[in-house]
């Protein structure tokens, strides 16, 4: 198991990690998650003892790394895939990886399998391909048997086939009953990878739960429901029926309704009594990369603005160029486009949008209240109002220190 307790790491006046405690727990895939520049990496070097804390403590199975007995043996890891001598086969950065840990040569062709290189074993890893420098990371990792595993984005430049099997190897790593700690930015790999994640933003915990627990804390599940196109009046019918049975509905760019608030069974009933045919009427479960978002969204520091190519293209053939009318039914982003769930703790993050970005609920349906600070349609709908529930399990308190302000510049 590793143990993280009150985790601190400043470079100079940059705080990268802030005061985290954490247990990443042996049988289990634990997704270590995060914006860029949260302190994913910062807190994994620590782990390994190649960083120092500036205080706290991080141990593995009850030890600090630079105190494990032949730590190789217990701990293996994939931190940066590029830290090899390109100049040497990929069988000889393994093997001399080996003599220093002590373990026997025929291990190293043994992994070298595993991790598919073994055409390639005598060939200078600087030749390598992205994807090839990852399996020769991961065969590293693995080299030891160890019980304990870290990898820092391990698919990154794998191809499909590759990402399967680091998938399975994760998994399987897990189920053999080690302890598995793995960051990764791809959360629909996660989500079917890990079984427990830790988030962590501007280098503090956010969350510390399972992926079904995170995904139902951070997002809202809700009903799609369409009537026919030929029909508006059925539209406007069912919606008024659901609002009176104190649902919430938001119109979809396609037509459709988002329904919260009313089970589905319930909204079939009410479009019976309306006598409004239904076209559609599906459940919506939220993805592990809606419910990152929410969380995370006030935790981004770094963000793309549109690029405006200061006027060095010839004007837009197709009209679609910054100017050009949106299409119909589409609205832009505006302010949170996650808002806070009903219920839902406070994200920490969250910061309040302007009043003047506070959309108008489409005409005829219900608006929303401003201090929610919703976007227009298709953006997630707020809920029927719930009482305030308190923090899940494992998830980090609310009200982190000063440093969650953004940081102009990054240190490194
Ligand atoms: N050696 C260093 N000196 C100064 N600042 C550093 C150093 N290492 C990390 N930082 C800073 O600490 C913060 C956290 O960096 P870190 O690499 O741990 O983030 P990360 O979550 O791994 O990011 P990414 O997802 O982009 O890999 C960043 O602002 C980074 O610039």
């Amino acid at each position: 198991m590793i143990e993280a307790v009150g985790l601190t790491k400043r470079y100079g006046a940059k705080t990268a990690v802030h005061n985290l405690s954490f247990q990443v727990r042996p049988g289990a895939v634990t997704g270590f998650l995060g914006p860029n520049g949260s302190g994913k990496s910062t807190t994994m070097r620590m782990i390994l003892g190649l960083d120092m804390p500036t205080s706290g403590h991080v141990t593995i199975g009850g030890h600090p790394f630079r105190n494990l007995p032949n730590a190789p043996r217990q701990v293996g890891a994939l931190l940066d895939a590029k830290a090899v001598h390109g100049g040497r086969s990929a069988r000889l950065h393994l093997l001399s990886l080996a003599q220093l840990a002590g373990i026997p040569a025929r291990r190293v062709d043994e992994v070298l399998g595993v991790v598919g290189l073994q055409d390639v074993a005598k060939r200078r890893s600087k030749g390598f391909s992205l994807g090839m420098g990852q399996r020769l990371g991961i065969a590293a990792a693995l080299l030891g048997d160890p019980q304990v595993l870290l990898f820092d984005e391990p698919v990154n430049g794998l191809d499909p086939e590759g990402i399967l099997w680091v998938r399975n190897l994760m998994k399987q790593l897990a189920a053999e009953g080690r302890t598995v700690f793995v960051s990764s930015h791809l959360m629909s790999e996660m989500a079917l990878t890990a079984d427990h994640l830790i988030v962590i933003g501007r280098g503090q915990l956010l969350a510390d739960m399972s992926v079904q627990d995170f995904i139902s804390t951070n997002s809202a599940d809700f009903a799609r429901v369409r009537t026919p196109d030929t029909a508006p009046e059925g539209r406007e019918k069912l919606t008024a029926a659901l609002v009176e049975a104190g649902g919430q509905v938001l119109a979809e760019p396609d037509g459709a309704l988002r329904v919260t608030g009313v089970p589905l069974p319930r909204i079939s009933d009410l479009a019976h009594d309306a006598d409004v045919r239904l076209w559609e009427l599906s459940p919506h479960q939220a993805s592990l990369e809606e419910a990152y978002m929410r969380m995370t969204q006030g935790a981004v520091d770094y963000r793309s603005t549109v690029d405006q190519r200061a006027g060095l293209q010839p004007a837009d053939p197709y009209g679609y160029g910054p100017g050009a009318p949106a299409p119909q039914g589409w609205a832009p982003p505006a302010g949170n486009p996650y808002p806070a769930l009903a219920g839902e703790r406070p994200n920490p993050y969250a910061q309040p949008m302007p009043p003047q970005a506070v959309p108008q609920a489409a005409p005829g349906y219900p608006s929303a209240p401003a201090s929610q600070g919703m976007p227009p349609a298709p953006a997630v709908p707020p809920v029927a109002p719930a009482p305030p529930s308190t923090p899940p399990p494992g998830a980090a308190p609310a009200g982190p220190a000063d440093l969650t302000k953004r940081d102009s510049e990054d240190a490194r």
